[in-house]
């Protein structure tokens, strides 16, 4: 664990950067600084490594105090990955990323190997590895500045705005391969950012700071979402808080229906049957291996014919996706309803927007309990 406890950093001018800053940043999670410009994110994460040095407070590494470690040893045990990478622009990529294995006296060989199996891990094509990082793109020389910081195998991670520099799409993916990663490697990983939905989307605890270094709230990111400490932290999260906690409530507590689900071909018989059975106003239609075909209006042919079908909208996968993706599907449907699949993409159910409502206001009801104990061991850290 990485504990800092009322760490404050004066820089000679006179300008307090970070201000009696105390936190507990778990072991093997992803703690997020986020905050305005300028609220001491950067300070805060270069105390860490030592690049720069706090005027008071301590910063301990499982127990040890970082000002009583070389600083060479320190450094080896964090790798770093700031915006634009930072790549070695006259070396190529798989020297870029074997630069601290060389440094620790590996021999070419082994620390190529280790690069090789750095640029698979990150998600870039060994065929990269002799070009420069200027015939690269910015997306991919990301993920080399993430495999540079592997290399070594540090337990710490600290990345300062990694990602800010790319567009949302590669954004979106430099994340989704950072989470994985994170799930494979289980690193500990201090990430700042100013972007609060990335912040909320990475982090497993996220730290908001404001102007003057001082900290606003640390807590998990649905607790943050569902009970910010004050106008400041409200105001930061921006808006659409509730619909955006929905994204941490899974859809698979809810009560799909597999009564108006018919097969395309089902008889007048049939299709009347389910009708009835479902007193739903749509029949939903299925293809030969069960996959959404269209939703089959009252009153249209039996089994419903193809070209009478409205379109299903999105499917949202049972058990793996939120209330959020669950509610998206349902509002975006014609008929008003969600179509439920599982990973193979095969029908298990649907579900209305009514039933989805229920489900919100349960779990939001159900939230607000967890919250209020979790809120109680936060006030004490
Ligand atoms: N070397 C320095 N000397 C004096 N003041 C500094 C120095 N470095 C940073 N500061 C000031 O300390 C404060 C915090 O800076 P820091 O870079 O830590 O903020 P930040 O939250 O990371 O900002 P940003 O999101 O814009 O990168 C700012 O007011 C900044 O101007």
């Amino acid at each position: 664990m990485i504990r800092m406890d009322s760490v404050t950093k004066r820089y000679p001018d006179g300008t307090v950067a970070v201000d009696r800053l105390s936190l507990e940043i778990p072991d093997r999670t992803i703690t997020v600084l986020v905050g305005p410009s300028g609220c001491g994110k950067t300070t805060t994460l270069r105390m860490i490594n030592r690049m720069v040095e706090p005027s008071e407070g301590t910063i301990l590494v499982d127990g040890v105090d970082v000002q009583k470690q070389p600083v060479n040893t320190l450094r080896r045990s964090m790798g770093y990955v700031i915006q634009n990478a930072g790549l070695f622009q006259h070396r190529t990529i798989a020297d870029n990323i074997a630069t601290v294995p060389r440094l620790l006296g590996w021999s070419k060989q082994k620390a190529r190997a280790r690069a090789e199996e750095l640029m698979e891990r990150v998600g870039l094509d060994s065929s990269l590895a002799k070009r420069y990082p200027y015939q690269l793109s910015g997306g991919q020389q990301q993920r080399v500045g993430v495999a540079r910081a592997l290399a070594a195998d540090p337990p710490v991670l600290l990345m300062d705005e990694p990602f800010s520099a790319v567009d949302p799409v590669v954004r979106k993916g430099l994340q989704e391969e950072l989470l994985r990663i994170q799930g494979e490697l289980g690193k500990t990983i201090i990430f700042v950012t100013h972007d609060i939905d990335e912040a909320i989307r990475l982090g497993t605890k996220v730290a908001v700071m404001r102007t003057g270094g001082r900290l606003a709230q640390f807590a998990e990111p649905a607790e943050l979402l569902s009970a910010p400490a004050d106008a400041f932290v409200e105001d930061f999260l921006g808006e659409g808080r509730g619909v955006r906690r929905l994204s941490f409530f899974p859809a698979e507590g809810l009560d799909l229906l597999t009564e108006p689900v018919v097969a395309a071909g089902a008889t007048a018989e049939q299709t009347a049957a389910a009708r009835e059975a479902s007193g739903a106003p749509y029949l939903l239609v299925t293809d030969g291996e069960g996959k959404p075909l269209g939703w089959s209006e009252p009153g249209s042919l039996p089994g419903g014919a193809p070209e009478e079908l409205l379109p299903y909208g999105r499917p949202f996968v049972a058990g793996q996706d939120s209330l959020r993706v669950a509610l998206d599907c349902a509002v975006l449907s014609p008929t008003g309803w969600a179509v439920a699949v599982d990973g193979t993409g095969r029908v298990v159910g649907v579900v209305s927007q009514e039933t989805i409502g229920e489900a919100i206001r349960g779990a939001h009801a159900a939230g607000r309990k967890a919250d209020g104990a979790g809120r109680k061991a936060d006030v004490a850290g």
